[in-house]
C-alpha cells in the first residue's frame, strides 16, 4: 500500500497531539512515510513538535517527522495538508469574544460579530496558505478545519475556483450524531446522513440506515421526545460546573430539539434562535476563550511538556502500546476516547475523510460545497455543508431538494452577511463591511455595528486590513 506524506498546518494547535495519536493508531489504514508540522509561531509549535518526536519514535517505526516555520520545507512533497490554523492566535479570539459584550451582543468564536472579525483575519491567511501549498505540491489534498469555515469556504471558492482538492470541513455535525445515535443503538458508520446548511447553521433532515435504507430520524425523534425528561437529566448530570461548555451546550440543544422536533439541528443554531439564552452563558469578563486557555490548552500542552521531558511514552503512564495494538484494525471501529482531555471526533472525522479518499471508498461525508442546485430554492452560490461521497478524484454532493421557509429565511440572511463580508474583504469596502455586520442576526443595529467594528480595528492592529 502507498505510504503518504502529510503536513499539519497550525502545528501548534491544541488539536495536533490528538491528530498525531490518531495517525499512530491508524498505521494500517493510513500508512505514512512523512509527517511535518508547519506553523508561524515557532515557540508554540515546538511544544507539540517535541511531543511528536517522542510519540512517533516510540510508535511509528520508519516515519520521517519534522516541524518547521519554513513554507518551502513544509510543503515540498506532500500528499495531504491538514489545516487547523487560528489566524491572529488565541489573543485575538479573546478580543473577538469580549468586544461584542461591551455593546450587549454575543461574543462567540465563529458566530456573530466575533466570527466576522475572525473571518477578516482568516481569509487572507488561508488564501496565502493555499497559494504556498499549491506552489510546492500542486496536487496535494487540502483538508481545512480553520474557522470561521463558512467564511473561509466562501472566500476560497472565489480565490481558487475549480480546486476540487480544497475541502472545508467541520466536526460539529458528527459530534451531534455521536451524542444522539446511541439512543437508537446506532453509531455514525451505520447511517448515511442527509444534512444541509451553512457551516455552523444547519440541520439533519434524514438519517438513512446503510443496510436497509430506512430513514431512522423519525425513530430517533420519537425516542428523544418519548424519553425527554430522562435524557434531560442525563445531559444535565454531565455538567460538572458553570464553565462546562459542551455539556451545557448539549442541554440547550436538547431543548431546541423539543421546540422544533422535525429535524436534528447543529448546536450552533442555538446562537441564532436563542440569542438571549446563549448571551447569558458568558459575559465581558468571561467567555469561551478563558475556558479553552484554562482547560484544553493548559491540559494538552501540559501533557506535551511532560512527555517531552520523559523522552518516552512506552513504559510510562502515557504508554499507548495496547491501545495502538487494539486500534490498528480500522477507523470504523475506532472508539472516540483518546488519552487526551481534548478532542476526539475532531481528528477522527478528518482522518475518516482522508481514508475514504485514498481508498476511493465514496464514504458519505459532510463537507462544504457550492450549492448549484443541491437545494434549488437557496442561492446557488452558497457554500452548503451537505453530504458528499468522498472519492479519490472528487467529492460528489448528494441532492437535498427544496428547504422549508423557516430554514430558507435564516440561511439566506446569514449568507447575505457572509457574502457581504467576503465582498468587503476582497474590495476593501467600508460600506459592505458595515452591511455585513448590520445584516447579522446577532448584531442587527448599524450604530452598534459601527462601534464594534471600530473596536475590532483597534484590537487587531496590523491584522486588520484596510477598508475605505
Ligand atoms: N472546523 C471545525 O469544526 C473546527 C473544530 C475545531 C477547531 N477548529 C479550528 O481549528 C483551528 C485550531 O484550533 P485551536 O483551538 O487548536 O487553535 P490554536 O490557537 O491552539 O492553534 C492554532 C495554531 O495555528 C497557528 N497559526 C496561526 N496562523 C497561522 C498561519 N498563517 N500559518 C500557520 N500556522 C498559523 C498558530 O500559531 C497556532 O499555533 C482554529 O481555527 C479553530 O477554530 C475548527
Ligand atoms: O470553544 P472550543 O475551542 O473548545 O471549540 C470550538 C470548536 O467547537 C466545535 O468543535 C468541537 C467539536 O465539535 C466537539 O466534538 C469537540 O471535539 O470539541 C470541539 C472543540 O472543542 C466546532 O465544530 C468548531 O468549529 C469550533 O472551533
Ligand atoms: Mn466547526
Amino acid at each position: 500500500m502507498k505510504r503518504y506524506s502529510v503536513v499539519i498546518c497550525g502545528g501548534g494547535s491544541t488539536y495536533t497531539p490528538d491528530m498525531i495519536e490518531l495517525l499512530c493508531l491508524l498505521q494500517d489504514s493510513f500508512p505514512l512515510r512523512k509527517v511535518k508540522l508547519y506553523d508561524i509561531d515557532a515557540e508554540r509549535q515546538e511544544i507539540v513538535g517535541k511531543f511528536g518526536e517522542v510519540m512517533f519514535r516510540d510508535y511509528y517505526e520508519g516515519l520521517e517527522f519534522s516541524y518547521t516555520t519554513d513554507p518551502a520545507e513544509a510543503f515540498e512533497d506532500i500528499d495531504f495538508a491538514l489545516v487547523q490554523i487560528r489566524a491572529g492566535g488565541m489573543g485575538l479570539r479573546n478580543a473577538d469574544e469580549k468586544i461584542p459584550y461591551k455593546y450587549g451582543r454575543i461574543g462567540q468564536e465563529t458566530c456573530g460579530p466575533g466570527g466576522l472579525a475572525y473571518g477578516i483575519r482568516s481569509v487572507p491567511a488561508m488564501i496565502q496558505l493555499v497559494k504556498d501549498i499549491r506552489r510546492y505540491s500542486p496536487d496535494a489534498w487540502i483538508i481545512n478545519y480553520a474557522n470561521p469555515a463558512a467564511i473561509v469556504a466562501e472566500a476560497t471558492k472565489r480565490a481558487f475556483p475549480g480546486d476540487t482538492r480544497l475541502v472545508n470541513i467541520c466536526d460539529m455535525p458528527p459530534d451531534v450524531l455521536n451524542h444522539y445515535l446511541p439512543f437508537i443503538g446506532k453509531k455514525r458508520s451505520d447511517i448515511w446522513p442527509v444534512y444541509f446548511g451553512l457551516n455552523h447553521f444547519g440541520w439533519f433532515t434524514r438519517l438513512l440506515d446503510r443496510k436497509t435504507g430506512e430513514d431512522v430520524l423519525p425513530e430517533l425523534m420519537d425516542y428523544i421526545l418519548g424519553h425527554y425528561d430522562e435524557i434531560h437529566a442525563q445531559f444535565k448530570a454531565r455538567i460538572t460546573g458553570p464553565t462546562d461548555h459542551w455539556p451545557i451546550t448539549f442541554l440547550d440543544h436538547l431543548e431546541m430539539i423539543r421546540d422544533f422536533p422535525y429535524s436534528l439541528p447543529n448546536t450552533y443554531n442555538l446562537y441564532y434562535l436563542y440569542p438571549d439564552r446563549t448571551y447569558g452563558h458568558y459575559s465581558i469578563d468571561h467567555t469561551r476563550y478563558d475556558e479553552v486557555v484554562e482547560g484544553r490548552e493548559h491540559e494538552v500542552f501540559g501533557l506535551c511538556r511532560k512527555v517531552a521531558e520523559l523522552g518516552h511514552m512506552i513504559g510510562t503512564e502515557y504508554d499507548l502500546t495496547d491501545k495502538i495494538a487494539q486500534k490498528r484494525a480500522s477507523i470504523r471501529d475506532l472508539g472516540v476516547e483518546t488519552v487526551y482531555a481534548a478532542n476526539d471526533v475532531h481528528a477522527a472525522y478528518l482522518v475518516e475523510l482522508v481514508i475514504s479518499i485514498i481508498n476511493n471508498a465514496h464514504e458519505p461525508t459532510l463537507v462544504m460545497t457550492e450549492n448549484k442546485g443541491i437545494c434549488p430554492n437557496l442561492d446557488p452560490g452558497m457554500m452548503l455543508e451537505v453530504t458528499c461521497l468522498a472519492g479519490a478524484q472528487e467529492l460528489m454532493p448528494l441532492q437535498v431538494g427544496e428547504v422549508p421557509a423557516f430554514e430558507k429565511g435564516l440561511l439566506e440572511n446569514q449568507y447575505a452577511c457572509e457574502k457581504l463580508l467576503v465582498d468587503a474583504i476582497f474590495e476593501h469596502s467600508d460600506m459592505k463591511l458595515l452591511q455585513a455586520f448590520t445584516e447579522n442576526r446577532l448584531v442587527r443595529d448599524a450604530d452598534v455595528a459601527k462601534k464594534i467594528i471600530a473596536d475590532f480595528k483597534a484590537a487587531n492592529g496590523s491584522e486588520w486590513p484596510e477598508f475605505h
